[in-house]
């Protein structure tokens, strides 16, 4: 019982976001299900936020806090005079910055019934840290036209691996999320299929670094990304992923 009810709430957000969408680009069918992960692409493939829920606007983490540093302010002030204005300024700009939020489907479950406690605490794990600076501190920028993506990323402290380095893991978590971010653009709702990483040079806890992910072949249903993280000034190559993600049905999401 409660299990339809959660499927059928789920569905009728998916409807209620689809009716909000005036255009859908008509080469990418599957793109019909991006609004659902906070962002929604319009005709002239600008990105603009939408939230089902109620008419409570959550928290954008993409936008700058105290705890970033003076090389990420440099960065993403450099990255937002790409992108396009509200109010119509430079709307040719191929760049847009993608505003992000700690939780994507707020019923979600995961193919099972999960307790009510488990829906209502779930985060997106990149974004689940209140100290501001502690961890995942990142924008991503998408470029519309070259079908690819820059993410500045500060590495925080709770991050380490190695003493003084970036955890592995961490590192695979940022290149997924960014190359999530370009492959939901691209096709609606997308999940990892596989992911290869080959780390060249560590990354120094604290530390700026570019995470830049671009569309490699998209062939039906499967997207294939190549990614790199580099300095912030591109001088050193940290680690280099392809990806292949799948676009997905939303009844894979929430099961049957
Ligand atoms: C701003 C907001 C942004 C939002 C930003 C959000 C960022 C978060 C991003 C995080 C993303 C994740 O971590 S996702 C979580 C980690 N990933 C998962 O848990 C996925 C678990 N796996 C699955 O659910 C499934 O295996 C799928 C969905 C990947 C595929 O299942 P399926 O849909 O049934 O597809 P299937 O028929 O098996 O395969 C279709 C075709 O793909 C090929 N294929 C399938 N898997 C593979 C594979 N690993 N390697 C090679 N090829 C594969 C098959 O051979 C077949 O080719 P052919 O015969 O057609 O040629």
């Amino acid at each position: 019982m409660f299990r339809r009810a959660v499927t059928a709430l789920c569905y009728t957000a998916a409807r209620a976001l689809l009716a909000l969408r005036p255009h859908v680009h008509r080469h990418l069918p599957s793109v019909r299900t991006a609004p659902l992960l906070g962002f929604n692409l319009d005709s002239r493939w600008s990105v603009t936020m939408t939230w089902p829920f109620s008419s409570f606007q959550p928290h954008d983490y993409s936008l700058p806090n105290p705890s970033w540093s003076p090389e990420m302010m440099r960065l993403y002030d450099h990255y937002n005079s790409l992108c396009e204005q509200e109010g119509g300024g430079k709307s040719k700009a191929p760049w847009v910055r993608m505003p992000s939020y700690n939780r994507l489907l707020k019923y979600a479950k995961g193919g099972q019934c999960l307790s009510k406690m488990v829906q209502a605490k779930a985060r997106l794990f990149t974004r689940n840290m209140k100290e501001e600076g502690a961890s995942f501190e990142y924008v991503v920028f998408l470029n519309k036209q070259e079908k690819m993506c820059t993410c500045i990323f500060q590495a925080g402290h709770l991050l380490e691996g190695p003493p003084g380095y970036v955890h592995g893991g961490a590192i695979a978590t940022i290149i997924d999320t960014v190359a999530g971010a370009l492959t939901t653009y691209l096709g609606g709702l997308v999940m990892t299929a596989n992911l290869t990483i080959n780390y060249r040079s560590p990354i120094p806890l604290g530390s700026v670094v570019l995470v830049h992910s671009l569309l490699e072949k998209m062939e039906e249903r499967k997207i294939l990304i190549f990614c790199q993280v580099t300095s912030s000034d591109g001088s050193k190559l940290h680690t280099e992923a392809t990806g292949l993600f799948l676009s997905i049905s939303l009844g894979h999401l929430i099961g049957g």
